[in-house]
Parts: structure tokens; C-alpha cells; sequence
């Protein structure tokens, strides 16, 4: 019997098929530069996203290893991840992590409902959005094609930034073949280079102010439930970006006050007017979306009203204005603390005087003894009761052990994994440790959070301080003092004092002993009891107090001094239960 021999197929410019130990399931999407599928590993059968990017010429190759080298080396919490580079023959194949879609995605089935995104979603979004920005803005890189089908929802929620093929770092010029140059809709007005004829695009596209454009077009975007670039053709693009007009958009659709300022200082024509995603993130003005209106932004909208253009310069005085009030109140409260601890110290000093002239020597040191004795028995029952009860549950569980800041200064930082190092101390002709904050990324409204730290290496004593402040507070400034430098916070410091940055209470000495390298420090944070609680613990012992009436919502991070001084975040968790407070503990108000 002859067996018939298939007939041979045209060959194919690459293979659609998964590189072993992947197996091909299903087609997730097509770029114009590749394909997208999903796939599972063998022989753990976990799923991933594979890109297949074709590589037929030199210039292919090159542009795949540029488009795998930028998203490998630029991993983040808002940045997909990524799991390895296969090469074939005829393509490259990156695996990533398998998100769940895409912005664009979510933007479509909203429109096609006639509704609006909810503003809390729009937030969450954008605030991601801009982390993954400000994180390569921060290490000189341009994303380049910010755009919904480019944003990634992953299976843990978080909207991370895909397709690295658009980045490029500050200095490398792109080409001017609008196919490689992002996508026409999200273009700056500046990448437009009129020259007489429409439709000419200009050498060099992408910049970080480029960057701000498209994240001011995809918010507006998201919250107008409509794109407004229109048209076909590349001309009717050029036309429809080149008349944009956000204050006319505004008004059409209602926005006003802080998100209105918001929208026109990314939306700028001028890109050197255009707000940096750094200020944005330091700003937190991306939270206007949530509303309500403050008494300053009534008044930006009421300047807005008369003027009909943004005077940045008078933004920037009035925000200076702003924190200079604020640096010389904390000034002030650190004076007044200062002066009553002296005080404290010289009364307490006069009463062990008198005591020590009233008592019998030998009898005082009987006392001595049977009071350490009475102690050490105490604090080993109060150990006993201590013990952590709680189940600790991740809360990127997908990430675990990969956390996003936000920071005062971020060139003052350097991040590797959870290790934070204080790289730059700021203004060096002060000849001072000057501070500088950072910040977990999340805000805290609920749950009982606990976050722990080893303390690495400090610089100098009382060179680091932990603690929470008032969400609603800008990012500090870089500063003089230590705290978390601004009013409605409180830290821990490494001298082992309470500080209290808060309406009602002074710091408090001696709350816990002096920390040194090594220590392990836990914050546990209660935003479910009545009142709301805080307390700190240093190598699994609780100090003498806790405190009650803390905001009802916080952002949890530290404030650091010394040049080199490094912390590494352990856990950071929600517990299921809450540690129980001791009845010694002391209850201090905030
Ligand atoms: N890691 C991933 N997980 C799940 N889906 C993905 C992943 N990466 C990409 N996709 C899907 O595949 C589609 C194609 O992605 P790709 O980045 O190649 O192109 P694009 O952004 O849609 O278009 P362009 O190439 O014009 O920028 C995306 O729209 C997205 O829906």
C-alpha cells in the first residue's frame, strides 16, 4: 500500500506555534508588530502570555532584543511581567505574565453600555498608570506609547504598562516612521511638525512630556467615556490634535475645579507647561478624581473662570506658600516638644534627688532587686500574651515580596526589591542630614494592616523614622526635621521615641529602647476598631503605647536622614485578627 504524502503546505513567514515546554491555547490578540497568545508550561501547567515577534531581518532582531532588554531590565509592580526570551528561528518569543485584559478592553464594554467609569476604578487605574510612569521617568526612560490596549489589567486587579517596543531612554532619537512612533491618537501636539504640508511627522518622537499628553488623554479619556482625537486618516488625526482645546472640553462636558486644573496641566499644548509625572505623584493631585472639591481648588476654579489659562507660576507660589506654612508649624511644634522635654528631664531629676536624700540606702536596693524581679516576671507574661495570632495574606498575593513607593524625592532613593537605600541627602552645602520620605504606594481605609521592617544599616542615631500620616497630606517635602515631617503623622524614630505630629499629643521619649541595625520593627495598624488604632513592635515586643483616633485613612512609610541608611520591608500584610493591646499599655490620643 502507498501512503499518501501530504501535500506540502506554502511555508509561513513564522511559525504560530509555542517554543517547548509551552503549549499553544488560544489567541489573546494581534499588535501590529506581533501576536499575542496564551499558553501553558509544561509540566507545571501554569499559563502564560507569549508574544511572538517576528524577526525575518537584522533590523527585526534588533528592535526585539531593544523591545526585550527595556521591559526586562525595567520590571515593576505597574509593568507586566516578565518570565524569559526564547529565540527561534524566525521570531523571538517573550513569555509574560497572562493578564486578564485591557484597558482598551474595559474603555469599549463601557462605551458600548452608554455609561461612565466609575471615578473610584478611574482613580485606581490612573494611579497605577502613573506609578509605571514615574518609574521610568525616574530611570530615564520614555514609554513612548501610552495607550488602553497597552495597559494591562492583571489577574491581581493592578493595571500594569505592556509592550516596551515604544521605550526608549533620554538621548536615543526615534525614527520618524509613525509605525514604530506609538500610536497617532496619543501623540503630542509637538511630535506634529508642521511643514506647510499636513500629514509630515516630525524626527523625534516621545518625550516624557509626550508621556503626560497621552496619560492626560487616556484619563480624560476614561472619565468622558469618549476619545476626542478623531478621524481616518492621519491628516484628520493631525487636525483633530492640533485643535484640541481642553477648556472647551470641560466645559462641554462639566468638568471643573481640581480635576479641570488636573486635565489642562497635562493637557497643555506647551509641553514645557505640562505637569512631570514626579510632581504628579508628589502633588497626589490625581486623587481630585475622587472628588469632592477642597476650599483650593474652588479657588483655582474661580481663577480658572476669569483667566481661562493656567498661571503656572502662581500654582507653583501658592503651593510653595503652602508648604512653607507648614515647615515653619512643624518648626514651631519641634521647639515647644523640645522645651518641655528639658523641662520633664530637670522635674524629674529634682524628684530623684529628694527621693534619694528620704531613703535608706539598703533598703532602696532591696526595693531595686525585688522591682527588677517584679519586671522581668511581667514582661515575660506579657511576651506569653503577645504572640502573634494572626494569619498573615499577602496583599499583592500575586507579587508577593515586590512592592510599589511613592517617594519625597525619588533620586534621593534607590530600590532594590523591598530594600530601600538613602542614596542622596540633599542640599550638601547645608552641611545637614536633610529628610527625605517615602511611601507605600497604597492607601490604607480599612483592615488591620501590618507592616514589617528590618532596619539594615543606619547612618547616625535617631537618622530614621517609621510610622503613618493622614492620607489627605501632600508628599512631604524634603525637610530639616525628622517625624514624617508633616502635621497629622507619627513615626517611630530609631531613638526608640514616639513622635507626634498630630493635633493633641507631644512625642514621647523612651517608648521603646534605641533601635540598632539588625532590629526588626512591626507597625500594626487597626482602621476596623473603634477608635482606630495604631501600635508599634520591636523584635516581637510591644512598647509602653499604643495610640487611638488615628485618621481614617493613612499612608504608611518612613522618613530617613543618613545618607546609605537602608530598610528592607518583610511583610506587609492584613491580618484576620487583630493583636490583642495589653491593659498596661499606655492609650495616647493622636
Ligand atoms: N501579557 C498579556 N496578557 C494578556 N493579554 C495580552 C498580554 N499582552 C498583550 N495582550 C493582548 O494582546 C493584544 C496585542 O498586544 P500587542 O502589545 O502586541 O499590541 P497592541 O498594543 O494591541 O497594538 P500595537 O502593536 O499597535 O501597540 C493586546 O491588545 C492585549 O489585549
Amino acid at each position: 500500500m502507498t501512503s499518501v504524502q501530504p501535500k506540502p503546505k506554502a511555508k509561513k513567514r513564522f511559525e504560530v506555534k509555542a517554543p517547548e515546554p509551552y503549549k499553544f491555547i488560544r489567541t489573546l490578540g494581534q499588535g501590529r508588530f506581533g501576536s499575542v497568545h496564551e499558553v501553558s508550561k509544561t509540566p507545571s501547567e501554569k499559563h502564560f502570555a507569549i508574544k511572538i515577534l517576528p524577526c525575518l531581518s537584522e533590523s527585526d532582531f534588533e528592535k526585539n532584543e531593544h523591545e526585550i532588554s527595556k521591559l526586562s531590565k525595567n520590571q515593576h509592580r505597574n509593568v507586566v511581567g516578565f518570565v524569559e526570551a526564547i529565540e527561534g528561528d524566525a521570531a523571538h518569543y517573550v513569555v509574560l505574565e497572562l493578564c486578564s485584559h485591557s484597558l482598551h478592553d474595559e474603555l469599549c464594554e463601557t462605551q458600548k453600555l452608554d455609561g461612565k467609569m466609575d471615578v473610584v476604578r478611574v482613580y485606581r487605574v490612573m494611579r497605577d498608570v502613573l506609578d509605571g510612569i514615574a518609574f521610568l521617568h525616574s530611570r530615564g526612560e520614555i514609554y513612548g506609547d501610552l495607550k488602553g490596549s497597552n495597559i494591562l489589567i492583571g489577574k491581581d486587579g493592578i493595571a500594569k504598562l505592556g509592550d516596551f517596543g515604544g521605550v526608549v531612554g533620554t538621548g536615543t532619537m526615534k525614527t520618524s516612521n509613525s509605525a514604530e512612533c506609538g500610536t497617532m491618537q496619543f501623540w503630542a501636539p509637538e511630535f506634529f511638525k508642521q511643514t506647510g504640508k499636513t500629514g509630515k511627522t516630525g524626527s523625534s518622537i516621545g518625550s516624557f512630556a509626550g508621556d503626560m499628553w497621552a496619560f492626560g488623554q487616556l484619563l480624560l479619556e476614561m472619565l468622558t467615556s469618549r476619545s476626542w482625537i478623531v478621524g481616518g486618516s492621519s491628516v484628520e488625526i493631525e487636525k483633530s490634535v492640533l485643535g484640541f482645546d481642553i477648556g472647551s472640553i470641560c466645559s462641554k462636558e462639566g468638568i471643573v475645579g481640581e480635576v479641570q486644573i488636573l486635565l489642562s496641566l497635562l493637557l497643555s499644548k506647551n509641553p514645557s507647561q505640562r505637569i512631570s509625572s514626579a510632581e504628579l505623584v508628589r502633588t497626589n493631585r490625581l486623587q481630585s478624581v475622587l472628588g469632592p472639591e477642597t476650599p483650593l481648588s474652588r479657588f483655582f476654579a474661580e481663577e480658572l473662570e476669569s483667566a481661562r489659562s493656567i498661571d503656572m507660576a502662581k500654582i507653583e507660589s501658592l503651593e510653595n506658600e503652602l508648604q512653607k506654612e507648614r515647615q515653619e508649624r512643624s518648626k514651631k511644634h519641634e521647639a515647644l516638644i523640645k522645651e518641655q522635654n528639658e523641662h520633664k528631664k530637670t522635674q524629674q531629676l529634682l524628684h530623684k534627688k529628694e527621693q534619694a536624700h528620704q531613703s535608706d540606702k539598703n533598703q532602696s536596693q532591696v526595693l531595686e532587686t525585688e522591682l527588677s524581679a517584679a519586671q522581668e516576671k511581667s514582661q515575660n507574661q506579657k511576651n506569653t500574651t503577645e504572640q502573634p495570632r494572626y494569619v498573615p495574606q499577602l496583599l499583592h498575593p500575586t507579587t508577593p515580596g515586590l512592592y510599589s513607593f511613592v517617594f519625597t524625592d525619588p533620586s534621593h532613593f534607590s530600590v532594590n526589591s523591598n530594600e530601600i537605600i538613602r542614596t542622596e541627602v540633599g542640599n550638601k552645602k547645608r552641611r545637614k542630614q536633610l529628610c527625605s520620605s517615602v511611601f507605600l504606594a497604597d492607601v490604607f481605609t480599612n483592615g488591620v494592616i501590618s507592616v514589617e521592617v528590618t532596619l539594615l544599616s543606619l547612618n547616625y542615631k535617631g537618622d530614621l523614622s517609621f510610622g503613618l500620616m493622614d492620607s489627605n497630606n501632600l508628599i512631604p517635602e524634603v525637610g530639616d526635621n525628622l517625624g514624617l515631617l508633616v502635621e497629622n503623622s507619627i513615626g517611630l524614630s530609631t531613638r526608640g521615641t514616639l513622635w507626634f505630629n498630630t493635633p493633641s499629643s507631644d512625642s514621647l521619649e523612651g517608648c521603646h529602647p534605641e533601635l540598632k541595625e539588625g532590629d526588626c520593627v512591626r507597625m500594626e495598624v487597626n482602621l476596623d476598631s473603634t477608635p482606630r488604632k495604631v501600635h508599634f513592635f520591636v523584635n516581637g515586643k510591644a512598647g509602653k503605647v499604643y495610640v487611638s483616633g488615628i485618621p481614617s485613612s493613612v499612608r504608611i512609610g518612613f522618613s530617613v536622614a543618613g545618607e546609605g541608611t537602608s530598610i528592607r520591608i518583610d511583610t506587609f500584610s492584613r491580618l484576620s485578627r487583630p493583636t490583642p493591646i495589653s491593659e498596661e499599655m499606655e492609650e495616647i490620643e493622636w
